[in-house]
Formats: structure tokens, sequence, C-alpha cells
């Protein structure tokens, strides 16, 4: 059993902003200076607004990678209130990498790649822009999966790259009154990993082995968001209110599986939105799980701020079972690149 790993990372603030920020960062904890001990919020890192994205993605990240191409699941998500930074770290800049371009992964395998978004509780595959409204199913081969999602082999990081960008660029982006570029979806970017040990005979590669599979998706939620302060209206406030409500589901199922729910045989309402839906193996199943909390600590959002870390800690409460996944090939279907 394994526990989900929670960090917290805060944003830089701008110098008006810092100058009266009511949160303090000890540790792996952080606490509301003005209010009782009981505004103390634990994790298991706590990287303040100095820190780099790579410590971050070192912090464990990087094992969930490592470990996803031993053939474990992965999981790890940005989490977070609008304008908190979530892209930043996903995805990051030409000046500082984000978690997606720095999890490179070793060419020893098969890899295949998807990129889907969840719009307004509609599934837009990114790398097939007129696959829209795609489903989700659950088979006992596939367990639950995204049916018609294109799955691309890639070959090498800029091949992923160069994916990553075109999905991007079809992504739901909108301007609101805190974010010029505020995602207005949830994307998760996957990774397919095939291996197996290789058995050369005069060039050829010999078939009937066990092949591990693994995946890893790598999650950029779309923000927690108050109209109020948005300034939301027509179609953002209806992408809005979708958002706020699939990441109260999200909150629900961690706080039910905090709880022990699903243990004891208890209702986890992973079908109330798509995101849980698609995410339910990471979130009470066979994964490595690792979400990042972002958080601003300026005064104005302590509210946010506050949620946010009471999530993160439901989240610490929550186990996983991550086991390696094998499979039998029976064919010559394998390439090795
Ligand atoms: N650690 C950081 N260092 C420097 N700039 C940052 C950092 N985190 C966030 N920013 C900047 O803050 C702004 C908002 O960040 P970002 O778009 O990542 O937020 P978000 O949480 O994804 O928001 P939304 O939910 O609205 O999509 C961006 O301009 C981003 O470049």
């Amino acid at each position: 059993m394994e526990r989900i790993y929670v960090t917290v990372r805060a944003r830089p603030l701008s110098p008006e902003e810092s100058k009266c920020s009511p949160w303090k960062i000890s540790g792996s904890s952080i606490h509301l200076t003005n209010q009782p001990s009981k505004f103390e919020f634990v994790s298991d890192r706590v990287f303040g607004d100095d820190c780099r994205t790579i410590d971050v993605y070192e912090a464990r990240t990087k094992e969930i990678v490592a470990s996803a191409v031993r053939g474990f699941n992965g999981t790890v998500f940005a989490y977070g209130q609008t304008n908190s930074g979530k892209t930043y770290t996903m995805r990051g800049s030409n000046s500082e990498p984000g978690i997606i371009p720095l999890a490179d992964m070793d060419r020893e395998f098969l890899l295949r790649m998807s990129y889907m978004e969840i719009y307004n509780e509609e599934i837009n595959d990114l790398l097939v822009p007129e696959h829209r409204k795609l489903q989700i199913h659950e088979s006992l081969e596939r367990g639950i999966y995204v049916a018609g999602l294109r799955e691309e082999i890639v070959t090498c990081a800029e091949q992923v790259l160069d994916l990553m960008e075109f999905g991007e660029s079809h992504r739901h982006i909108g301007e609101t009154n805190m974010n010029l570029h505020s995602s207005r979806s949830h994307t998760i970017f996957r990774m397919i990993i095939e291996s197996k040990e290789r058995v050369e005979e005069e060039g050829t590669i010999d078939s009937c082995d066990a092949v591990r599979v693994s995946v890893l998706n790598l999650v950029d939620l779309a923000g927690s968001e108050r109209a109020a302060k948005t300034g939301a209206e027509g179609v953002r406030l209806k992408e809005g209110s979708h958002i706020n409500k699939s990441l109260m589901t999200l909150g629900t199922v961690i706080k039910k599986l905090s709880e022990g729910a699903e243990s004891q045989g208890g209702h986890v309402p992973y079908r109330d939105s798509k995101l849980t839906r698609i995410l339910q193996p990471a979130l009470g199943g066979n994964a490595n799980t690792s979400i990042i909390c972002n958080i601003t600590l300026a005064q104005v959002h302590a509210d946010e701020t506050k949620s946010s870390l009471q999530f993160a800690s439901r989240a610490l409460r929550v186990t996983n079972c991550a086991c390696v996944n094998e499979v039998l090939l029976s064919s010559n279907s394998f390439v090795v690149l």
C-alpha cells in the first residue's frame, strides 16, 4: 500500500502582495499566522515561491516516471485555484520546463502518447481535434478507457514535444480577470509504456513473452474559481461551473477515500464526473500517485488557499496499491524502438 504523495507549491507574489501575506511556511507545514493553530496544514513537502520546477519534479515525480518504465502505473496532477501556477508547473515555459517535458523517457520501450481534455464535461482528443465528445468505456482487458482516443507511437522527445504543442494549440484557454491564459479544461497527457525483456534470435524479437504495460498520466486541472473574482459571464461562467462541479466531485472522492469508504465497501462517486471516472485507477487503485497542490500566499486568496490545503491534507490519507501490470502477448505485434 502506498500513500498519495502530496506536495504544496506556492507561486511567487508581486512585491505588493508579499507585504502582507498571512501565511508562514516552516518545514513541511504551512500555517496562517493570524489564526489559531488548527489552520496549520501538513504535507509531504512544501515548496516556497523561490523553488524551481525541477525541485518539485525531483521530490517524487521523477520516481513515479521511473516506476512507470518498470511497469507501474503513475499519475501526477496539479491542483489549485485559478492562477496558482498549475499550467506553469505541468507545462512550464522555454526558460523553465514543466513536469511534462521533464518526464523524458528511455527509448528502449514502445511508447504511445495520447492527449485529451475534458471541457464542459465533454472529452475531446487534443491530437485529433475533430474527435470530440468521446465516451468512456470499461472492459476486462483494458479497464477504464476513452474509446476512439488517438494513441500516437512516439520515438523521441522532440516528437513528444511537437505533439504536445499541437495538442495545446487546441486546448480551451480563455481570459478571465484572474488569468489572461486561464485553462478552461482539464487535460490528461498520457504515456502508455510497453516493455519486455529482449530475446533476440537472428535479428528477430521472440514473441510469447510477458509484456509490461503501464500508464503514466500527467494531469493539468483547470482551477477552481469564484465568479465574483474572475468576472465570469456567459460562456466563461458555464465553463467555470463545469470546472467547479468536477473539482467538487474530485474533492468528494478524495474525502471518501481518505475516510476509508472504499475499503469498507462504501460508495465512492467516481462516476459523477468524467475526470474522476478517468482517474479512478489513479485515485483509489493501481497507481503511484502524486498531487502537486498549487497555492498563492496572497492575503486576498487566503480562503481559496485554505480550501486547497484542506484538499491536500485529505489526499495525504489516501492509499493506493500499485503493482506491475504484466500481460502475455502471443503474436509478433510488439515493436522494439
Ligand atoms: N512558479 C512560478 N514562477 C513564475 N511565474 C509563475 C509561477 N507560477 C505561475 N506563474 C505565472 O502565473 C500566471 C498564472 O499561472 P498558470 O497559468 O500556470 O496558473 P493556473 O493555475 O494554470 O491557472 P488556471 O487554472 O486559470 O489555468 C502565469 O503567467 C505564470 O507564468
